[in-house]
């Protein structure tokens, strides 16, 4: 759910805060993750990105310390995991949901067995076990096969068992590790629309890995990239796509690669909310009389309103189109001027 300006106002249910780890020592020394801090609202789908080796595994590692820190803090729901005994660590965690690529199911238990396993850790009885694992398995629409074993199901449905486990102890926090990546597109599409429906009825908060952008633009809020280690870029989406040369903007909204012609101006125009609907670039051309090109656009939905990007061509110079461009910005819009070299290319 997008967060509201009263779920702003609370304060974060993950704080990550200059978390450095590195594995190995002298020459084999690897730094997996280099003063990464960050805070993830109540009730947000959070997106973690970046390449392979960024050090995406390892941070969500950290939040449940799977994988300790070497230093700084990891504070969930109101407390600093770090400094807690192993007993009280193993009760934390208890509130902390996490779900794998490769599922890491019990082939010897059935999907209810399974379920109830998270619930025997945490100390529910056996009455009690079943009743919240029959509930939670209806809950991610696999009622009907609580009696199979992993060998019997698709790899979607044993994502829904290790969701269903991951929920069963009704944590605050949902842990994702690439929970998509082993699925094909269609049963991604059902196990994110799984993730939202969680979301929106339990208000879970949701923090997620993903190296798909159409993850993050589905379903995310919010997100960070990752690189090398350290936290290139985070926020929410709608105010990303809204900072001049974000990464991810550009990552999330391609524009492809149309050549200008030499000597144009070339402008990224970013609309989100209400700029997304207004007829902005017929506008430009009839207000300054200009012959428009789009090189590229995009629009998306996130988070339910309207944001994207458009890559116009203008004839002239930046100098010559000034006024054109002043006046986009007058409206509110996000106007990012390059010029187009001999060559075609942007600078
Ligand atoms: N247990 C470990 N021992 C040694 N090195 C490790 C260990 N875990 C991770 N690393 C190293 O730390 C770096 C970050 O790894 P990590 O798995 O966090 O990256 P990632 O972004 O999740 O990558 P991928 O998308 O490929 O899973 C990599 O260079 C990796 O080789």
């Amino acid at each position: 759910m997008p967060p509201s300006s009263h779920q702003e106002a609370l304060p974060p249910v993950i704080t990550v805060s200059h978390v450095s780890k590195t594995f190995g020592s002298g020459d084999a020394a690897v730094t997996a993750l280099d003063d990464v801090s960050l805070q993830v609202a109540p009730g947000e789908i959070f997106g973690v990105v970046g390449q392979s080796g960024a050090g995406k595994s390892t941070l969500i590692r950290t939040v449940n310390l799977l994988e300790r820190p070497d230093t700084g803090s990891v504070i969930v729901d109101g407390q600093e995991l770090t400094t807690l005994s192993d007993s009280a660590l193993r009760r934390a965690r208890q509130h902390i949901g996490m779900v794998f690529q490769h599922f890491n199911l019990l082939e010897s238990r059935t999907a209810q067995g399974n379920v109830e396993l998270a619930l025997e850790l945490a100390g529910t009885d056996s009455r009690d076990r079943k009743r919240r694992a029959s509930e939670i398995l209806d809950l991610v629409g696999l009622g009907a096969k609580a009696g199979s074993f992993p060998s019997q199901l698709s790899g979607g449905q044993k994502q829904r068992v290790g969701i269903a486990r991951a929920l069963a102890a009704e944590p605050r926090v949902l842990l994702s590790d690439e929970a998509t990546s082993a699925l094909d597109p269609e049963t991604t599409r059902s196990i994110l629309e799984l993730f939202k429906t969680i979301n929106e009825q339990l208000g879970l908060t949701v923090m997620l890995i993903t190296h798909e952008m159409d993850v993050v633009k589905g379903i995310c809020d919010s997100a960070a990239l990752l690189e090398h280690g350290r936290v290139v870029e985070t926020g929410g989406l709608v105010e990303l796509i809204s900072t001049p040369g974000s990464r991810l903007a550009a990552d999330l909204f391609p524009l492809g690669d149309a050549t200008p012609a030499p000597g144009t101006t070339v402008i990224d125009i970013t609309f989100s909310g209400g700029s997304a609907d207004r007829p902005v670039i017929a506008q430009l051309a009839r207000d300054h009389s200009l012959d428009v090109s789009i090189l590229g656009a995009v629009i998306e939905s996130i988070g339910g309103s309207q944001a994207g990007r458009t890559r116009l061509e203008l004839p002239g110079t930046p100098a010559q189109n000034a006024a054109a461009v002043d006046d986009l910005r007058d409206q509110g819009l996000l106007v990012e001027v390059h010029s187009a070299d001999a060559a075609g290319g942007v600078s």
